[in-house]
């Protein structure tokens, strides 16, 4: 099947998006990550509860380092929505600071730092429940044409 059969013409945002790796509820293989938003103006926040599996594992007993650059980019990604803007990841960056276990509920939250015209700056933290941090992220995104998201490019 043709990638461009998934962005079918006349569907919604929404409805395009009902397969996200991170957050769709229906991906059978995805995270389906459920994230909390606080919009205040000076306090835009995501948190969610990330308790996952061996079968995101990297090092034994602990999460691959490509799954938490994703819960990173997943949790700072629900930050444009509030900012009434669709965006996408342009730069990401993650400090990997203690090995984060599988089986065990890690905190992952990301703010909002600051905006410059069409880019928005971000950060995240991943966080045992002893209060360890584990891992810290920042990310820039840049506002986008919803329209780009019905384009079939190469
Ligand atoms: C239902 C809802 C659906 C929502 C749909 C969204 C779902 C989100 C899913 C989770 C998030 C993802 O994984 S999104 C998927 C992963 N990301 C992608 O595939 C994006 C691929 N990249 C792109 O398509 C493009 O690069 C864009 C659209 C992001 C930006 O392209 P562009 O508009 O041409 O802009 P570009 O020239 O590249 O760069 C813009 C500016 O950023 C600056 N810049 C670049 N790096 C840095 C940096 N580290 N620090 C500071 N500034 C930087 C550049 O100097 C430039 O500044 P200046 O010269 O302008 O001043």
């Amino acid at each position: 099947m043709p990638p461009e059969s998934h962005l079918p013409a006349g569907k919604t945002l929404d409805e395009q998006a009902s397969h996200c790796f991170g957050c769709s509820p229906i991906n059978p293989i995805g995270l389906q990550l459920t994230f909390t938003l606080t919009t205040e103006a000076e306090n835009i926040t995501a948190t969610a509860t990330v308790q996952l599996t061996r079968n995101h594992e990297g090092p034994p007993g602990y999460l691959h380092g490509g799954i938490i650059a994703t819960l990173m980019d997943e949790a700072m990604s629900k930050l444009n929505r509030p900012l009434n803007l669709i965006a996408m990841t342009r730069n990401l960056e993650v400090d990997y600071l203690r090995p984060c276990p599988i089986e065990t509920p890690l905190t992952l939250t990301a703010h909002h730092l600051h905006r410059e015209g069409r880019k928005l700056f971000h950060s995240a933290t991943l966080t045992h429940p002893d209060g360890t941090v584990l891992a810290t992220a920042k990310g820039l995104f840049l506002a986008i044409d919803p329209a780009l998201l019905n384009r079939r490019q190469p």
